[in-house]
């Protein structure tokens, strides 16, 4: 659906895309993770053709970026494009027109996105007046006006609280069921995890990994993480390296990789002798992927 090939961007003198490749599956839901200044938003203006690239290939359906491929795209923008005086329906009508859709056209999918993204009984309701979470939507249906097959998400559920956060999860879900193709960016590993099908890690404007949660957690050697509490953190690093154990901190948690799934009357065993106050064991998740990855490359 679409293949991103070599991109690279530069500002001035830096380079912030350095020959980024990526690969999007039709229908799927494709996460682009990375930190702050990582040149996610830049791929993303690239991609709706608001930049130009200094080089690389970007292919909607096999033809490279141009008007040929602008109404299969929809983007919402990390800032949210809505005119904030107008209402629900006459902000989307407005860029139904902008799209050259007929008046009829426009009247049809006006209704057909409002009820999509759960905004029917918002119609006339001036954007200033919405919620975060509601102007989100709004958003979002702006992006799907054209009746897009792809739709970029920059960002789509920063600063929403979380019940706002689940509603717009399960909207995502639904345009997915419904046959659209997603490109999504965030920071929260959680909501990448819960959602993608598929991930990219992007640090300093390249892929440094790519694929399902299942292929990524092959980037480290654990079956399950196991954290531990305890007064004496040095007495419990030194057992766990007799052990083979690799110990890693997540935040101010002390951790370490289990090479397999260990019942807690083992780690008991296996740590007898250092006073252990809580133990806790969990599958190895987005977060600790993420953490080796992007350090290993600090390193
Ligand atoms: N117009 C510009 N001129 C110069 N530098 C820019 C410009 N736009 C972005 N940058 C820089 O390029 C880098 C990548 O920015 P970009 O917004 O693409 O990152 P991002 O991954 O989207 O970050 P965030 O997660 O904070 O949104 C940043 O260091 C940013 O400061």
């Amino acid at each position: 659906m679409l293949k991103i090939e070599g991109l690279v961007k530069r500002y001035g003198t830096r380079s912030v895309l350095k020959g980024l490749s990526l690969q999007i599956l039709e229908g799927e839901i494709y996460g682009l993770l990375g930190p702050n200044g990582a040149g996610k938003t830049t791929t993303i203006n690239i991609l709706s053709n608001l930049l130009q690239a200094d080089a690389g290939t970007i292919a909607i359906n096999g033809y490279p970026v141009s008007e040929r491929t602008k109404p299969w795209l929809g983007i919402a923008p990390q800032e949210n494009l809505v005119y904030r005086s107008l209402s629900c329906g006459e902000n989307l009508d407005f860029f139904g027109r902008l799209y050259g859709l007929s008046g009829t056209d426009r009247r049809r999918r006006v209704q057909y996105c409002l009820d999509a993204v759960g905004l029917a009984d918002r119609r006339s309701t001036p954007a200033e007046r919405l919620s975060g979470g509601m102007r989100r939507r709004l958003s979002m249906a702006i992006a799907l006006m054209h009746n897009p097959k792809l739709i970029v998400l920059d960002e789509p559920t920063t600063g929403l609280d979380i019940e706002a956060r689940y509603e717009l999860w399960e909207l995502i879900r639904t345009l997915q069921r419904q046959g659209m193709t997603v490109l999504l960016t965030t920071h929260l590993l959680d909501e990448a995890e819960r959602l993608c099908d598929r991930i990219g890690i992007l640090k300093e404007g390249a892929i440094l990994k790519e694929g399902t949660l299942t292929e990524l957690r092959t980037c480290i050697a654990a079956k399950e993480i196991l954290t531990i509490q305890t007064a004496d953190e040095a007495a419990a690093i030194a057992r766990a390296e007799s052990l083979g154990l690799p110990h890693r901190r997540y935040g101010s948690d002390l951790a370490f990789w289990l090479p397999e799934q260990w019942e807690l009357k083992e780690i008991i065993d296996r740590f007898e002798g250092i006073p252990l106050d809580a133990v806790a064991r969990q599958p190895v998740r987005l977060e600790h992927i993420y953490i080796e990855l992007t350090q290993q490359l600090n390193a």
